[in-house]
């Protein structure tokens, strides 16, 4: 379905909030540049791809929206484009039309893919999973790659590397245009903390390094803006909860799926802060797993990222760890490195395929 299109110019300004979602930005509230931006959203019929369509069509800095699902696609289009904003919306549904979909795009946005169930880990869903997002980057790789990828996919510690693998043996790989989307550990760890302490919840930050499985997500609870303390005890529980909250959540649904909502915001929120970034405004931070060499021991490490013009500017250092944070550190990296290995053999050293 294509809907009437209409970009903006290439310099229309826009004052005011950063986005009419609720999504907290660090950046202030003069005028913003503001380019046409198209962003592809691969998965966008299901449990966050929904949410997250709704989020991206009311984001001040993107002008197309195209989204792509192999089912029951369309219908969400239709009720989407009913909105009155600016942003156009299109849909492509099955692989003959992700070409289409893809085609232009400045960023791609992948929540493609099954979610946990209660008793499984992330990494349970790599069977499923692993194949999905290989087949779509090759599609990213053909089409569109110049573009922002971000993958939501679980297990993202495994993911990402399988993307980065296909990029490279297309030829059209480029490390700061793949990004894991580690931003909803963020925004449980701001959210914690900030009851936890009395802190104004707008103004709470807290780094999250690692990976997204388990032990491999570090809350940097002693870097938390504003200064808070902890106390032995109050770290650990508190560095548990945010590893586990992705299980509360999966619990809860009761085999209906995992974090939706929040996903959603927290991949709306890194969406925002990747078009700003684009768009050239400065001092775009967020968390994100990225290749890095911040960790010697593993190649790719989620940890704050400089956004720019072209993906991700800078990858930054980890800053001080207190003894808390270096021992969990330092515990954390068999799993991840083995994680992150698991996708690099998906595409480098394949199976072999049965035979019929
Ligand atoms: N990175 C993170 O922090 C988080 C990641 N996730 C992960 O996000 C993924 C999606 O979760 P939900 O949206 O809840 O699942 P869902 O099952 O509700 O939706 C997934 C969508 O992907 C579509 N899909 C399946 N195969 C596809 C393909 N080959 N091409 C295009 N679309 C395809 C389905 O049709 C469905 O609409 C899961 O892997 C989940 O574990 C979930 C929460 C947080
Ligand atoms: O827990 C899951 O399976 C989904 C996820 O990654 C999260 O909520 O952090």
């Amino acid at each position: 379905m294509m809907l009437a299109q209409r970009k903006l110019g290439a310099t229309q300004r826009v004052g005011g909030r950063v986005s009419a979602a609720p999504i907290v930005s660090r950046v202030s509230r003069r005028s913003l540049r503001c380019e046409a931006r198209k962003v592809a959203l691969l998965g966008a019929a299901g449990g966050i791809g929904q949410p997250l369509a709704l989020l991206l069509k009311m984001n001040k800095f993107a002008t197309e929206l195209a989204l792509y699902d192999i089912a029951n696609v369309v219908g969400v289009a239709a009720d989407l484009s009913h909105c009155n904003t600016p942003v156009e919306v299109t849909a492509y549904t099955g692989p003959e039309e992700l070409g289409a979909c893809l085609k232009g795009a400045d960023l791609v946005v992948i929540p493609a893919g099954v979610p946990r169930k209660p008793g499984m880990t992330r990494d349970d869903l790599f069977n499923t999973n692993a194949g999905i997002v290989q087949a779509l980057i090759q599609a990213v790789g053909k089409h569109c790659p110049q573009a922002v990828i971000e993958i939501i996919t679980n297990p993202v510690n495994s993911t990402v590397p399988i993307a980065a693998e296909t990029l490279k043996s297309m030829g059209v790989y480029d490390p700061k245009k793949l990004i894991g989307v580690t931003s909803l550990d963020i925004v449980r760890a701001n959210t914690f903390v900030s009851k936890e302490k009395g802190l104004d919840m707008k103004d709470t930050d807290v780094p999250v390094i690692g990976g997204h499985a388990g032990a491999t997500i570090l809350p940097l609870l002693s870097q938390t803006t504003p200064p808070t303390s902890f106390t032995d005890a109050e770290k650990k529980a508190m560095t548990e909860k945010i590893q586990n909250a992705g299980t509360v959540v999966v619990e809860a649904k009761a085999g209906k799926g995992s974090a939706t909502l929040s996903m959603a915001y927290a991949a709306a929120r890194m969406a925002e802060s990747t078009l700003l970034g684009l768009n050239g405004e400065p001092n775009i931070y967020e968390c994100a797993f990225v290749q890095s060499d911040v960790v010697a021991e593993v190649p790719f490490f989620a940890s704050k990222v400089l956004l720019g013009p072209h993906g991700v500017a800078k990858v930054m250092g980890l800053g001080e760890l207190d003894a808390f944070e270096q021992a969990a550190l330092a515990s954390m990296l068999p799993q991840l490195k083995a994680e992150i290995q698991k996708g690099l053999d998906f595409v480098k050293n394949p199976p072999p395929k049965p035979s019929a």
